[in-house]
């Protein structure tokens, strides 16, 4: 007699990349609350990786740097991602998730929410939903802002709450990501923009689609993140990022991402950025310093 096989169910991964906003144009504020916004939309090479073990209850537990700073409780951008889905699609077969959290947390490079997207794609895959099943996008605006944007994983035009996006196609660069160490809470950076709910206040400037490298850093340049003077005031630091980036050779481009406090610059290639990662490392071994990809 033999034993039936019941292989156990394979571990499914998934990537999930830091998202960098190379610009953020915040347009006025909507009557619910939230801030209107134009912002392009990059991903990096650098992220966390999330693992999941279809089967059995819902659970999560933490790997890695990141591991000590957040808890695999409710709270966790990835449960509460799993919840949205279950909560929209009967019957979903959960799992227990595994989260090797590398990037900075509350660092404007949406870490929580690339783990929210990775988690709704790895149900998806543990469930044969399709990719493009309206439930998976409810489910990640429900979670946060910046989760649709992730769920797709493509650099995009983002718009309105974060809800309207626009596939892009953008140039690859290499970059570099410095994180001073300091967090810094989204909502105190849009309050302090002090904009009253049903404010306008205008256009942002329309992407030059395919444009060529050197155009589209051009246009860059003049299109600005609106968050970064309110977040400077509350992380006075990035100053000093900026300025060391600033220092490095053949920096193009030296901005904050999302909310901050991470500030990045764009490179011709992953050399150069190497190079200026390892400059700046040298210099503030206290800080996190990324050499990347973003495209
Ligand atoms: C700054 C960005 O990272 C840019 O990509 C996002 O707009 C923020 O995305 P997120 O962190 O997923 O944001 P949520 O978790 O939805 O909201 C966090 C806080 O930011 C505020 N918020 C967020 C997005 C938005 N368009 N307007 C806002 O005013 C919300 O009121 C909330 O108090
Ligand atoms: N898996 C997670 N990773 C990071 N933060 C998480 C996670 N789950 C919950 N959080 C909480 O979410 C908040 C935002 O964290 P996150 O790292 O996504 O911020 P962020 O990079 O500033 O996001 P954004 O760029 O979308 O504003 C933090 O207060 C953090 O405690």
């Amino acid at each position: 007699m033999c034993a039936e096989f019941s292989p156990r169910p394979a571990l499914l991964h998934e990537r999930a990349p830091a998202k960098v906003n190379l610009t953020l144009r915040v347009l006025g504020r909507r009557v619910d609350g939230y801030h209107d916004l134009s912002s392009v939309v990059a991903f990096a090479g650098a992220g966390d990786r999330l693992a999941l073990a279809p089967g059995g209850g819902l659970g999560l537990g933490l790997e890695g740097p990141g591991a000590a700073t957040l808890a695999g409780d409710a709270d966790n951008l990835v449960i509460r991602a799993a919840r949205e889905l279950a909560a929209r699609v009967p019957g979903l077969a959960l799992g227990r998730f595994t989260l090797l959290k590398r990037l900075p947390v509350a660092a404007g490079l949406g870490g929580g929410s690339a783990d929210a997207a990775a988690a709704l794609r790895l149900l998806a895959r543990a469930n044969a939903l399709r990719a493009d099943d309206p439930r998976l996008f409810e489910a990640a605006l429900a979670t946060g802002s910046d989760v649709p944007a992730c769920l797709d994983g493509r650099a995009c035009l983002m718009q309105g709450r974060g809800e309207a996006l626009t596939p892009l196609e953008l140039p690859r660069f290499g970059a570099v990501l410095v994180n001073p160490g300091v967090a810094v809470p989204t909502a105190n950076v849009f309050r302090a923009l002090s904009l009253a709910p049903g404010t306008w206040r205008g256009h942002a400037s329309p992407v030059p689609a395919g444009a060529a490298r050197d155009a589209l850093l051009d246009w860059l340049a003049a299109e600005p993140n609106d968050l970064e003077p309110p977040a400077r005031a509350l992380a006075p630091v990035l100053g000093a990022v900026e300025a060391a980036l600033r220092a490095t050779t053949g920096a193009h481009l030296v901005r904050m991402s999302g909310s901050g406090a991470t500030m990045f610059a764009l490179y011709d290639d992953c050399r150069a950025a190497a190079a200026a990662a390892k400059r700046i490392a040298g210099a503030h071994p206290a800080w996190w310093v990324k050499p990347t990809v973003l495209g």
